[in-house]
């Protein structure tokens, strides 16, 4: 395997280094390889690409061919790098793994699209933050396996052709829409990666407990999975904290109560909702009534940046249905006054009418 750049997703939820932020920390990368499933079978979850890709890969394989280019969309940790390293083993080819924003010249791709081997996996994270000429070269590669490299400035340019190997590209998005359509069409399959179900993110936690050698119960798997946030990446960081505070503060066996009380020392509420989180629904409904409110306001009633209020803390909170975004500004849902063990206020003047000041 060669990793040509594991870097940059650019998002806050990096900038913020927050326990339940979905991209990988530097931690996350070193223990990340340990837990990966290696196999389409030891997979959790994701039953529709799983069972989709199975039939994209065994038809290739018994065809002896190269197996179609593969889009995998969905929220940072969901194991779209992880499916990747499926599809090559499964196919027994070797993977190169880039990202979009290491490839800012068509030149970084011809040179990494010439070396690629035979039935070679290459593996494209943020696929669409690639440069615009790398793009275009990517289609040709794609379709053709052929590339034009340009050697030379203006008039003088000429266009070199150069073959390439039959490879399969797996392309990874957070943001399926933001493809431009000529690209997405030259993929032969696309799948859409949904955040996980309690449930699977169990099964996560027991098999990443088992392979770390710790000893859980199932409430307490359970308990750690309702703060997931549908995520496997963040299930596997819950469950390290965990194991930290069990060996420190109990006998290393990890217990619902153990899970519960670690989970509660780094601010990670039941419903995985964390510090800031929870500060932003605070401040919705105790000084604002329940809103609706204006992002800048609310962001600065939490001290926070307008951006970290909306990119950071608003999605998840809207997904949970506890925040609504509109036009006239964030408004709380009533799950948002029960989550917080608030009382909403009674409507003045039936619906529509103005909130009251005071929430409980
Ligand atoms: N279906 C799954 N079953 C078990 N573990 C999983 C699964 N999906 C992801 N994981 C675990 O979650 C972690 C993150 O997965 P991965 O790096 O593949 O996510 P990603 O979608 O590529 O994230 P990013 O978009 O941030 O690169 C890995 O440690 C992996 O072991």
């Amino acid at each position: 395997m060669n990793w040509d750049d594991t870097s940059e997703t650019g998002t806050p939820d990096d900038a913020a280094e927050r326990l339940v932020g979905a991209s990988a920390d530097g931690e996350d990368q070193a223990v990340e390889a340990a837990l990966r499933p290696k196999s389409l079978g030891e997979f959790v979850g994701q039953e529709r690409v799983r069972e989709q890709l199975d039939l994209v890969l065994k038809a290739a394989l018994a065809r002896g061919a190269t197996a179609d280019h593969v889009l995998l969309s969905g929220a940072p940790g969901l194991g779209k790098t992880t499916l990747s390293m499926i599809i090559a083993a499964e196919m027994n080819a070797p993977i190169r793994i880039t990202s979009g924003p290491a490839i800012q010249h068509a030149g970084d791709l011809a040179a990494i699209l010439s070396s690629l081997q035979e039935g070679e996996v290459l593996f494209l994270d943020e696929i669409h933050r690639m440069s615009r000429p790398a793009e275009e070269m990517l289609y040709m590669a794609m379709e053709d396996f052929r590339v034009d490299v340009i050697v030379g400035k203006g008039p003088g340019a000429t266009a070199i052709p150069l073959e390439l190997p039959p490879f399969t590209l797996v392309g990874a998005t957070t943001r399926a829409g933001l493809l431009p359509p000529p690209l997405r069409d030259r993929f032969g399959f696309t799948g859409h990666m949904e955040f996980y179900t309690s449930t699977e993110l169990e099964r996560v936690i027991h098999r990443s407990a088992q392979l770390l050698d710790l000893e859980i119960d199932a409430d307490a798997a359970s308990e750690i999975a309702g703060r997931s946030r549908g995520t496997p990446r963040i299930a596997n960081r819950l469950l390290r904290r965990v194991r930290d505070y069990a060996q420190v503060k109990a006998d290393g066996h990890i217990t619902r109560e153990v899970a519960a009380v670690a989970l509660g020392v780094y601010e990670v509420d039941a419903r995985g909702l964390d510090r800031l989180d929870r500060a932003v629904l605070q401040a919705l409904l105790k000084l604002f009534g329940g809103g609706p409110v204006g992002l800048s306001t609310l962001a600065v009633a939490v001290g926070e940046e307008r951006e970290t209020v909306e990119e950071v803390a608003e999605p998840f909170l809207v997904r949970e249905g506890l925040l609504a975004r509109t036009p006239r500004g964030r408004v709380a849902t009533p799950a948002a006054w029960t989550h917080l063990g608030l009382v909403p206020p009674a409507p003045a003047g039936g619906a529509g009418g103005q909130a009251g000041l005071f929430g409980g």
